[in-house]
């Protein structure tokens, strides 16, 4: 295997500059030809200062999107409904517009707003407002709904959590059942992942977990503890609990072909760009980074209140790096966080 060995000390360096800018603590689990390797630094628990650990569950956010993509193009193989059939087939009068695609959901081309911009404009109040609050899925699509479209159908790329809400609807009205019996079923089981799981709305992390902290938006206001939440603003779009292991065991299994056949894989790891960089891609469900060795990482970002997560393997699924700050609406920890990338798949640098 040519791949570079992890630069830990890197990966170290990262995860300090995380906690230096803010983060009370973070973490990396990285797993690849030469074993497994994990750091911590900083605490888990502000108050109590328990240390941070790498066994410890937290809330990943968006990186459920890839597993509700999973699901979805699982049903998808099963020909339980077509990538490029309207919504509108499978859920009749839910969109208003029925040029709106399944692939577009999956893609961020549908145009449908997100409706967590208006939802947490300003922060704090915006996550009380919500944080023990249950949303029906229908209520989050009208929350968007009443927002204007933000592009036509299929044009251009537009984030938003209100496609994957989409998407939950979609899985519970194929399988007649939960999102969460789905994901039971088809990820968590399979993969044994132990330390996974989709509790929505009940609002506590079971067993060993991170505190997260969620910054105010007012500098010197104080940090709200927003570890307990039902996280019913997100659902199938952010919602899922997980830890460093099993976040590292589920991107290589994916990049393995042991969820989806060689064929949806490689629908799902199209991707277009998403922003000038021409480093950062979206595919189905999945983000593309290009890193600066030419390495090509898949995975996803997640961002929920009080965590930041990046959840990225190479194609082969022979790499895979799993990050965590337990604090958010936090930008220099967020970037500080995603140097832990460019040092576990591209090495140490050249000197
Ligand atoms: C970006 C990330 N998306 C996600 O993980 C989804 C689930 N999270 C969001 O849309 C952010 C909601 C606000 C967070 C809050 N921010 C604010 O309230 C800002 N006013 C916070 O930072 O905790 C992704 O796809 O990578």
């Amino acid at each position: 295997d040519t791949a570079p060995a992890p630069d830990m000390e890197g990966v170290v360096a990262a995860l300090n500059a995380a906690v230096a800018n803010g983060a009370p603590g973070a973490m990396a689990r990285f797993s690849g030809p030469d074993g497994v390797r994990s750091r911590t630094v900083g605490v888990q628990d502000r108050v109590n200062g328990t240390p941070m650990d790498v066994r410890s569950r937290f809330r990943i956010g968006s990186v459920s999107k890839t597993f509700s993509t999973v699901v979805l193009l699982q049903l998808v193989q099963e020909g339980r409904l077509t990538l490029d059939a309207p919504v509108d087939a499978y859920l009749p009068g839910l969109l208003p517009d029925d040029r709106i695609t399944v692939r577009h959901l999956l893609t961020h081309r549908s145009g449908l707003a997100d409706y967590t911009d208006p939802m947490f404009a300003n922060t704090v109040p915006g996550f009380e407002s919500v944080r023990n609050r249950v949303f029906t899925y229908q209520e989050l699509v009208d929350l968007s709904l009443a927002l204007p479209r933000t592009t036509e159908p299929g044009v251009s790329y537009k984030y938003s959590n209100a496609n994957f809400a989409v998407v939950g609807m979609l899985i519970e009205k194929l399988t007649g059942r939960p999102v969460a019996d789905a994901y039971q079923r088809r990820i968590f089981k399979p993969l044994k992942l132990r330390d996974t799981s989709y509790v929505h709305p009940e609002t506590r992390i079971a067993g060993r977990h991170v505190r997260g902290y969620l910054y105010p938006d007012a500098a010197g206001d104080p940090l709200v503890d927003s570890t307990e939440q039902t996280v019913s603003w997100a659902q199938s779009a952010g919602a899922v609990i997980s830890s460093p292991a099993d976040l590292n065991t589920f991107t290589r299994a994916l990049m393995r072909g042991r969820l989806l056949s060689p064929a949806m894989m490689e629908a799902m790891t199209t991707v277009t760009p998403t922003d000038a960089t021409g480093t950062r891609f979206y595919g189905l469900g999945l983000r593309r980074y290009d890193l600066s060795c030419g390495t090509q990482v898949y995975g996803h970002t997640g961002t929920v209140q009080g965590f930041y997560t990046y959840a990225f393997s190479t194609r082969d699924g022979r790499r895979s790096l799993s990050a965590m700050a337990n604090s958010s609406n936090r930008g220099v920890v967020n970037t500080a966080l995603g140097g832990t990338l460019e040092a576990a798949f591209c090495g140490k640098k050249p000197t």
